[in-house]
């Protein structure tokens, strides 16, 4: 048949979840089945769940994984469905898709470019497979091919069947690389090419995504099925479900992205004969007489009325000019809500400041409450939630927030009024519960011990970095009694700009179970701050702002750690934000060395900081950046935003100890004392 109904199936999975797993993977079939899709493409690695890490290794898991997938072979009754999961095959794992048409296995294709970049290490659990090469795999007594396999589905005779409806694959990273598996697949006369992927979300990294689908759509002259992982599935990763599927180079459609669903089925109706028609236009198909790449089956689809033209539309978020702004809140809403409901956790408590990280944490538990509410509504809320007995009454999104978003603000005598009162508003707008105590007492307390026992009085002129500490450290119990009193989890609120020069003490304000603001800058934060309070995230026509923000985004940052008379302020302790911000990015996203980042920057900073001021500065930087590498480690997990990221878990390696840069600080300052011009020129076009 000329006409098909095509489907991406995104499902929200949690690794060796087997009975979830495999249960949304069913009901996503049971879903497609009603849409009279005829073919369904779900996620990489779904029924194991993509993020095992060291335990793809277990032959117990591969086993379960197959178990799920003798579940789901008889699920598929009238439809054909392309499911992923590991394969063990002369003792090698591989990352493979099966296809399944009507309740029979067809066989095994196996990834051939593993993902081994960035958050990716799929070349520590499995094997390429190699292009050309097909072999056969015993699973549950039968023998099915494996490896690089193209199928061929035709229809009985009666139904003009000998047309057949060419299937191939591509996994994930086989769409990213230059030589792809789709330009094989051309030449061999494919309709259909069906990428399951598991691609984490990054900024704006659905638009490449878009453009890779679309641009092998109409290059191969073939349809596209893109469908990618949804949600927080292993704690670090998001995956905002994004899935589409294009044909000859149209986008015929999209799915929602950052859904609070367990599976969404995105369907479109594609047209072999018109994919077709550019494979004869351009004269390339089947030149190859060799057809042992092609795997018979027998499926007959059904014949389809035609269709209004489709054309996919971008989300109203998506086009509403503050795309980093929404993906930003949907990315970590979706996985704060994950990572609550995966845990089996009560709910957060953050020490509330009033300052602008623990204000962007608690803004966010309070509006992952609205953005779960406006895709699931109440009842499915509680029901995702339904081991929390103390929110099944609730009625009002406040109700929720009260039971789910616990705050303390733990003020000393270097707290002013004003950090009390933005923390408060925050927490009154969004109905969070609030505590204010006083921990002087503590400060004290530990101080006059110590003191006792070393015989002087501790003093800010002496002791400056310790006197902060304390004061820090000694609010860690208070929170952590609070947070285990409710089973929540608590948050620590450093971000990505503090990370990067350990600006936190340990113990102290690191103390917690997840670091949602561990991807972010303080800068970029800030303007986010301002946002949700004045414009806030457009669902369904309307905007969810947190106008309790109004207070905090008139503060300059501070860490009141210091007596008030000091006047305190992170920048200068520090350097500016944005300033940090780009240093940050030139010597560690670029890996550029002191001498090169300050070169750049001194041509950035043009006419507002003097040269001498970057090279202190860029110096501090890197001497900050080097000691505090051991913090990094000791960070509670983050969620990956993009290609800034510092976790070292993830993404960003370094040394714990090292050189400290000390040789190419010593470059830098010889380069600045034979350049002294640079940097007091007058600033130009900024
Ligand atoms: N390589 C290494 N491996 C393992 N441990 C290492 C280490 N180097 C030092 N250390 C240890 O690290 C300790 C020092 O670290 P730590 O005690 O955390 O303290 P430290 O990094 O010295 O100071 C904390 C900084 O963060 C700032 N702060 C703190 C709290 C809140 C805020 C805010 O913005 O609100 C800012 C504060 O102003 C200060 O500049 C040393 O005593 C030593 O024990
Ligand atoms: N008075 C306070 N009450 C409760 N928690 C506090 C208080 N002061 C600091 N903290 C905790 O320590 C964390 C670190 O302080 P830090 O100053 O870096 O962040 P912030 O106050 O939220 O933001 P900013 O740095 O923009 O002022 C806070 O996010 C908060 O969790
Ligand atoms: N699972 C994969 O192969 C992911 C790799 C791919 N480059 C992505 O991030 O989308």
């Amino acid at each position: 048949m000329p006409q098909i109904k095509v489907a991406s199936g995104v499902v929200n999975q949690t690794p060796m979840a087997w009975e979830t797993n495999t249960k949304n993977i069913i009901h996503a079939i049971d879903e497609a089945r009603k849409q009279q899709v005829s073919l369904l493409c779900l996620p990489e690695l779904c029924i194991s769940g993509y993020g095992c890490e060291d335990y793809f290794f277990a032959p117990d898991l591969v086993e379960q994984a197959q178990k799920c997938l003798i579940e789901i072979v008889h699920e598929t009754a009238g439809i054909v469905v392309a499911v992923g999961l590991p394969v063990r095959h002369n003792n090698s794992l591989y990352n493979a898709a099966c296809l399944i048409a009507n309740k029979q296995i067809l066989g095994f294709y196996c990834k051939q470019n593993l993902a081994n970049n960035g958050i990716h290490y799929e070349a520590r659990w499995f094997r390429p497979w190699q292009p050309g090469v097909i072999d056969s795999i015993e699973v549950n007594q039968m023998n099915y091919p494996i490896g690089d396999v193209i199928f061929d589905l035709s229809g009985s005779p009666l139904q003009g069947g000998s047309h057949g409806v060419r299937i191939a694959f591509e996994i994930c990273e086989d769409g990213w690389v230059s030589n792809r598996p789709a330009r094989r697949h051309y030449e061999r006369g494919v309709d259909i090419i069906l990428n399951p992927s598991a691609s984490h979300f990054a900024f704006n990294k659905f638009m490449t995504r878009e453009r890779l689908v679309v641009d092998a759509s109409r290059s191969f002259s073939c349809s596209y099925v893109y469908t990618n992982l949804l949600g927080n599935e292993a704690g670090r990763a998001i995956y905002d479900g994004d899935a589409m599927i294009a044909s000859n180079g149209d986008l015929l459609v999209t799915s929602p992205r950052f859904s609070y669903e367990d599976f969404l089925i995105t369907a479109a109706v594609i047209d072999t004969d018109y994919t077709r028609l550019s494979q004869i236009q351009s004269k390339i198909a089947a030149l190859n007489k060799d057809k042992s790449w092609r795997v018979v089956g027998r499926f007959d689809f059904p014949e389809m009325d035609p269709v209004l033209p489709q054309v996919a539309e971008m989300e109203p978020f998506e086009k509403g000019g503050a795309l980093k702004e929404e993906e930003f809140a949907r990315a970590v809403c979706l996985a704060l809500f994950d990572y609550l409901r995966k845990s089996r956790s009560n709910g957060f408590t953050i020490s509330l400041s009033g300052g602008a990280d623990s204000c962007a944490c608690t803004a966010l538990c309070g509006l992952m409450i609205r953005l779960a509410d406006e895709s699931i509504g109440m009842k499915r809320f509680k029901e995702k939630l339904s081991y929390i007995k103390g929110i099944q009454s609730a009625k009002t999104e406040e109700d929720l927030a009260l039971a789910l978003i616990h705050n303390i603000y733990q003020g000393t005598e270097n707290s002013s009024e004003d950090t009390l009162e933005s923390a408060r508003s925050l927490a009154h707008s969004i109905g969070s519960t609030f505590y204010n105590i006083n921990i002087n007492g503590l400060v004290e307390t530990y101080k006059g011990l110590i003191e006792e026992q070393i015989g002087r009085q501790l003093s800010w002129h002496d002791d400056d970095i310790a006197l902060q500490n304390i004061q820090a450290r000694v609010r860690a119990p208070g929170v952590w009694l609070l947070t285990n009193l409710s089973n929540h989890l608590l948050l620590s609120t450093s971000n990505r700009s503090e990370a990067a020069v350990g600006y936190a003490t340990m113990d102290g304000d690191t103390a917690g179970s997840i670091s949602p603001l561990a991807g972010i800058d303080k800068h970029y934060l800030r303007q986010w701050l301002r946002w949700l309070e004045t414009a806030g995230c457009e669902v369904k026509g309307k905007h969810i702002k947190i106008t309790g923000l109004k207070k905090v985004n008139s503060l300059q940052p501070t860490a009141e750690l210091r007596p008030q008379a000091q006047n305190q302020t992170d920048e200068v302790d520090l350097m500016p934000y944005d300033f940090l911000n780009e240093l940050e990015k030139l010597s560690i996203r670029d890996k550029k060395s002191p001498v090169e980042s300050y070169r750049n920057l001194v041509v950035r900073y043009q006419g507002l900081y003097s040269g001498e001021q970057i090279h202190a500065w860029t110096e501090r930087f890197f001497k900050l950046w080097s000691r505090n590498q051991w913090k990094r480690e000791r960070y509670a997990p983050s969620f990956h935003m993009d290609d800034l990221n510092l976790d070292p878990r993830s993404w960003c390696r370094f040394p714990i100890l090292s050189g400290g840069f000390e040789r190419e600080l010593e470059e830098l300052k010889e380069y600045v004392r034979g350049n002294p011009a640079q940097g007091s020129r007058k600033r130009i076009g900024f």
